[in-house]
């Protein structure tokens, strides 16, 4: 069986849904189980929802009409007003009504899964409609059936075991399967998410437990590229990368690939193809066991807007273990992720992403106990296989603040100017 999924910007209108479902009916064969998101910025879009349930409610009636005009519009370019979608789409708006009208759980997390999963919902709900329309017979099914999880809302942990049998119990794999990515259910039935983003790591789950030949996920780009095209002019298409490569890659930050996805692959060697929705018929990137990369060139990996923190004791004392755990704990309690560390005797810099913005309460309570200098919107630039030239180029983009060197490994604040 194959695995294909396709995100959220190869679903964001009726052309490119027409378009997956040629290269569904072109590139898939019957035993070919679909993983899609939600279309275009929908999750997004699900999101301000959320927050106007919590904190804006007189908001709610106008953010709703416009998913709920989105996705007709959408249908209205590849459907006949009596089709059967139509009833389809508004029984999944009525619940969507329903939970919002009836919920009284003020648990942050449970009440963003139960409403943001509506995205992957509606859209595997249109493009199954539509394939069944252009004549592609396939099987709907609802994700949360057969992928359980633990109750850690929007950050679900998968239960395996379960999660395999009702998978190899229940897909029928002689047929086009059409499902949802990132979503998923506890053991009560109540919506969980994998993180956002985590429909690759679907499309990985679907393929360890069905023993997939290959896992093909649908980009906008060529394939996995030695740069990211939204920062660098020029990149390369990289033709092969080895699981650990690709692994190093999405740790350090690579969008293209969800860090979670390649695990499941590897241990059962299945190979993960990177290809272009836009150019089908390219060969794209293979991810697999062998070559680390072909070609083998630097490959550049940017994360924006960090914050270099320098942190030295306030009496000049050295930073040392009791230190630096302390400054630890507090990074772990607010949430502060750390990409890189630089150690000297007397200072301790860290590199961090302020994802839940939780940064100015980490400094006003270290500041009682530490000399603090902070650098806002600084850009971290990581190089695998990095050569002279390349970290020339990198310290050329601004004003270099800190450089670290690892065997395979450059990595470079930045300050843009
Ligand atoms: N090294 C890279 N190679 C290819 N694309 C990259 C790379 N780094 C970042 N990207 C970005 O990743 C995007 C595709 O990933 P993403 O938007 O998550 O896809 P989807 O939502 O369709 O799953 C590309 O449009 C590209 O801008
Ligand atoms: N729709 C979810 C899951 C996802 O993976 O989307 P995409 O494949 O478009 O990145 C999100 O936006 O987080």
């Amino acid at each position: 069986m194959k695995i294909f999924k396709f995100g959220g910007a190869s679903v964001k209108d009726a052309e490119s849904v027409k378009n997956v479902a040629s290269i569904i009916k072109n590139e898939g064969a019957n035993d070919t189980l679909v993983v899609i998101s939600a279309m275009g910025k929908m999750t997004n879009a699900f999101e301000e929802i959320v927050d106007a349930y919590y904190n804006k409610e007189e908001n709610l009636p106008s953010k709703l009409n416009y998913i709920e005009e989105f996705h007709t519009n959408i249908m209205d370019s590849l459907f006949d007003k009596e089709d059967e979608i139509y009833k389809d789409v508004a029984i999944l708006f009525g619940e969507l009504g329903w939970f919002l009208a009836r919920n009284t759980s003020q648990r942050f997390n449970y009440v963003y899964d139960q409403i943001i999963c509506f995205g992957e919902l509606l859209s595997t709900r249109i493009v199954s409609a539509y394939l069944e329309k252009s004549g592609t017979e396939n099987i709907w099914f609802d994700v949360r059936n057969y992928i359980k999880t633990d109750s850690n809302y929007r950050d679900a942990k998968v239960d395996w075991e379960l999660t395999e049998e009702l998978i190899t119990k229940k897909v029928d794999t002689s047929k086009i399967n059409i499902t949802q990515g990132f979503i998923a259910a506890n053991d009560t039935e109540n919506t969980t998410t994998l993180g956002r983003e985590g429909s690759d790591y679907t499309a990985g789950i679907f393929a360890y437990c069905l023993n997939a030949e290959s896992v093909s996920i649908w980009k906008d780009v060529d394939g996995v590229l030695n740069a990211d095209p939204r920062v660098f002019s020029e990149t390369t298409l990289l033709e092969q990368i080895s699981y650990e490569e690709a692994i190093e890659m999405a740790f350090y930050g690579a969008s293209v690939i969800h860090p979670k996805t390649l695990q499941p692959l590897e241990r059962k060697e299945i190979p993960l193809l990177v290809r272009s929705f836009i150019n089908p018929k390219t060969i794209g990137t293979r991810v697999s066991k062998g070559t680390r990369l072909v070609p083998y060139i630097p490959c550049f990996i940017v994360k924006k807007d960090q914050i270099l923190v320098s942190i030295s004791a306030l009496d000049f004392s050295f930073m040392v273990e009791n230190n630096i755990s302390y400054i630890f704990q507090k990074l772990h309690d607010y949430q502060l992720k750390v990409n890189v560390i630089q150690n000297s005797a007397i200072s301790f810099s860290v590199c961090i992403d302020n994802k839940f913005n939780k940064f100015d309460a980490f400094y006003n309570e270290l500041k009682k106990e530490f000399r603090i200098d902070v650098q806002t919107g600084v850009d971290l630039y990581t190089i695998r296989h990095f050569d002279n030239q390349a970290i020339k180029d990198i310290e050329a983009k601004g004003s270099p603040l800190l450089t670290q060197v690892n065997k395979e490994t450059s990595q470079i604040v930045v300050n843009p100017n």
